[in-house]
């Protein structure tokens, strides 16, 4: 699989198997690492090959594998677009075809597993950033995709909200691809893939990519 983007190759012929359950994709600036998620859910199509999530082709539309791949960015407030937690929360259920009803007992019975019921009629701007994050999750867990995907999800929470979440996205039964620049965060998870000016640099065990990374990086320092 290969991508362009402005008609200029971003990622470079390569081809991975992501089957592991907690996936970290680390590289630096520019190196491809949120163009290659972007194929996930068919915002970008590959140039060359083809990318499936279980059997389905993304390029058959984001709508499609909404239900499939979840997105949890780093911003929140560039996710959240509805005056209240409740609506977050079924928005994308009403698009899956869910009525009104359905939708909203499902929004808080999701709520209610994740003790936060309160919060169904709560204004959105009135949560915190942490509290904003949990709400982005949380719409992301309703929909119950099979792959969640994290963009540096965590890198404007306060540390026992990050550690929080963290322990929280380690036990989901999902499958999860997370992009951090955060290495620490990524120790515990079962793949590494580095990415280096659209290539696969690296692939594998955190204990063997990890510290390979931060050496290449300190090889880096100063030049920009
Ligand atoms: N909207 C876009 N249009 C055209 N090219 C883009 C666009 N977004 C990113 N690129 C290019 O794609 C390449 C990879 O960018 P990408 O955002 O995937 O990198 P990244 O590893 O996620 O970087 P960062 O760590 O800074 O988020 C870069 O050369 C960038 O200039």
């Amino acid at each position: 699989m290969s991508l362009l983007r402005d008609n200029q190759p971003v990622l470079h012929d390569f081809t991975v198997r992501l089957t592991e359950h907690r996936i970290g994709l680390v590289g630096n600036n520019g190196s491809g690492k949120s163009s290659l998620v972007r194929l996930l859910n068919g915002l970008l199509q590959p140039a060359t090959g083809s990318v499936r999530v279980g059997d389905q082709d993304p390029s058959d539309g984001p709508e499609s594998m909404a239900s499939q791949v979840g997105f949890i960015f780093q911003n929140p407030d560039h996710q959240l677009i509805f005056p209240t937690v409740q609506e977050e929360l079924t928005f994308g259920l009403k698009n899956l075809g869910l009525s009104r009803s359905e939708a909203e007992s499902r929004a808080q019975a999701c709520l209610r597993e994740h003790e936060r019921e309160d919060w169904a009629d709560r204004p959105v701007h009135s949560l915190s950033e942490g509290q904003k994050q949990l709400v982005c999750i949380l719409a992301v867990l309703v929909m119950q995709p099979q792959l969640i995907v994290l963009d540096e999800p965590f890198s404007a929470l306060d540390l026992p909200t990050r550690w929080h979440l963290l322990d929280w996205m380690h036990s989901l039964p999902q499958q999860l691809l997370m992009i951090s620049h955060d290495l620490d965060t990524l120790t515990d998870f079962d793949r590494i893939l580095w990415l280096e000016d659209g290539r696969l640099r690296g692939d594998g065990h955190p204990n063997d990519i990890l510290p390979a990374y931060r050496e290449a990086c300190r090889g880096q320092e100063g030049r920009l």
